[in-house]
């Protein structure tokens, strides 16, 4: 579904990515690993069609990826690492204008279900000025969780949350790829990796210095 050929990124005199290969498929689940400034936001921006690699190629469902194009923009759901959203909007209001940008049918139970699911039911009226970082990253997760998506890319999801809210997130990012959506996230949480990925990909100053199963590339790294 997603492929990403020879990719690399230099911002003026840094390379952030140094030809890096990676392959998702369809229910696949791959966590990216690395120290601090190894690359992996970046290389999602560029698997999400927000930036572009300066070489190299990425590809989603076998075409070149953009984020302009409104295919794109109808598959590919994206947390970032930062709290965006409307100032202006409560909780409810934010899944709501999701649910009708994206058609989402039956809108208002699933919107209640994934308020319950991300312990936000009794903070559906909340704007996000009245919310914890925590509650308000669970908002974002149940916004992507809420629209149509064939990949799903998250920057370190497990920002924020309580040890709790982590276990749910493990669960539903493993019911993800169980559904046949292709799950990419970055994450420090080598827990989560393990519980989450089919594959782990870690970076080290840009390029890729280990593929394989969470349970031998994780194996003595902590966490
Ligand atoms: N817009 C930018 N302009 C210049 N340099 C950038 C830019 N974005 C990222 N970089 C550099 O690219 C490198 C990789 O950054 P990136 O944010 O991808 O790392 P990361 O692995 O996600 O780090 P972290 O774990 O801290 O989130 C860093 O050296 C960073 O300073």
């Amino acid at each position: 579904m997603l492929a990403l050929k020879g990719v690399s990124r230099v911002f003026g005199e840094r390379r952030a990515l140094r030809s890096v290969d990676l392959e998702v498929a369809a229910g696949e689940r791959v966590a990216l690993l690395g120290p601090n400034g190894s690359g992996k936001s970046t290389l999602l921006r560029i698997a999400c069609g927000r930036d572009r690699p300066t070489t190299g190629t990425v590809e989603f469902h076998g075409a070149p990826m953009s984020e302009d194009d409104p295919r794109v923009r109808a598959r590919v759901a994206v947390v970032g690492d930062s709290l965006s959203c409307y100032p202006d909007l409560t909780v409810r209001q934010h899944l709501e204008l999701v649910a009708v940008a994206h058609a989402v049918p039956d809108p208002d139970d699933r919107i209640d279900r994934l308020l319950r699911d991300h312990r936000l039911s009794g903070h559906a009226d909340a704007l996000p000025s009245g919310l914890s970082s925590g509650q308000l990253q669970q908002m974002l997760l149940a916004a992507a969780l809420l629209r149509p998506r064939d990949l799903l890319v998250l920057d370190e999801p497990e920002q924020r949350l309580d040890p709790s809210a982590r276990l749910r997130l493990a669960g539903l990012l493993r019911a993800e790829g169980g559904a046949g959506t292709a799950v990419l996230f970055a994450t420090h949480d080598h827990a989560l990796a393990r519980t989450v990925a089919d594959r782990v990909l870690v970076l080290a100053d840009g390029s890729p210095v280990a593929e394989g199963p969470p349970g031998e590339v994780t194996a003595g790294a902590g966490r």
